[in-house]
């Protein structure tokens, strides 16, 4: 069960990573202490193959995962939690939301018991936090981009999750839009105290709610910085 006051920052060790994508090996050794780190780079860097690693949907050569006091994996001990029990909440690029069920039948999909006892998750309370209460019977499918976002973002926090994976949350999104978000996000921040793996392209958006920020290039970390300088060289 997670407890939000423990959750302001997270210990995520992400050690001895070697994930084959195409063309190169991901290989990442980090130790992530921030509530909310951006993860940064270019088209086809890796960062979409390690939050699938993180949450379980890809298998890698070799890894430890380590979230708070947990191990999801282990390679060398053969430990690999089963993405089901890891309880992290993803929201994957393209949503994955349902297109022939309701939002209400979309947002009780993978809806955790646990979340009704703990009112920080509660169907209510996250629903209101978004601010898609009046929306739970319509069809996905009449959904403008903006609400379907954050019915996604819904259905990931009602999974009860200790830890949420957001790969470009705000993408496809007009300014307006992103601007009318980002204040969701922040929300959640504030209120859920939720760790985080956020990837972007808009330097906006780590500015706007990130700590930490994670450059990635064709599978590497090429510089880790808790407050972001732009204009630095990379250290690598
Ligand atoms: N299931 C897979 N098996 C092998 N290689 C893959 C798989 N999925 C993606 N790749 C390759 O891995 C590399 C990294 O892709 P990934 O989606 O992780 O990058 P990304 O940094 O998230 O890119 P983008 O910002 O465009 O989403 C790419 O060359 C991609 O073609």
């Amino acid at each position: 069960m997670p407890d939000a006051a423990n959750q302001a920052n997270m210990k995520l060790l992400l050690k001895n990573i070697r994930l084959p994508v195409t063309g190169f090996d991901v290989m990442v050794d980090v130790e992530l202490p921030q509530q909310v780190t951006a993860i940064f780079g270019p088209s086809g860097a890796g960062k979409t193959s390690l939050l699938d690693l993180i949450a379980g949907l890809r298998r890698p050569q070799s890894a430890f995962i380590q979230l708070q006091d947990d191990v999801l994996v282990d390679t060398n001990r053969r430990i690999s939690v089963p993405s089901q029990l890891r309880h992290i909440g993803y929201v994957p690029q393209d949503l994955a939301l349902f297109p022939h069920l309701s939002v209400r039948q979309n947002l009780l999909y993978g809806h955790k018991q646990e979340s009704e006892t703990n009112p920080v998750f509660s169907f209510d309370h996250v629903t209101e936090v978004l601010a898609i209460q009046t929306l739970t019977q319509r069809r996905v499918t009449d959904l403008s981009g903006g609400e379907k976002q954050r019915v996604a973002l819904a259905r990931a926090l009602l999974s009860c999750p200790r830890l949420l994976l957001l790969d470009e949350p705000l993408a496809n999104l007009d300014a307006g839009l992103k601007a009318k978000i980002i204040p969701y996000l922040a929300r959640i921040k504030e209120e859920f105290h939720l760790p985080m793996l956020y990837i972007t392209h808009d330097r906006m958006e780590v500015v706007a709610l990130c700590d930490e920020v994670l450059e990635m290039s064709r599978g590497r970390i090429i510089r880790q910085s808790s407050i972001p300088d732009w204009n630095a060289p990379p250290a690598i």
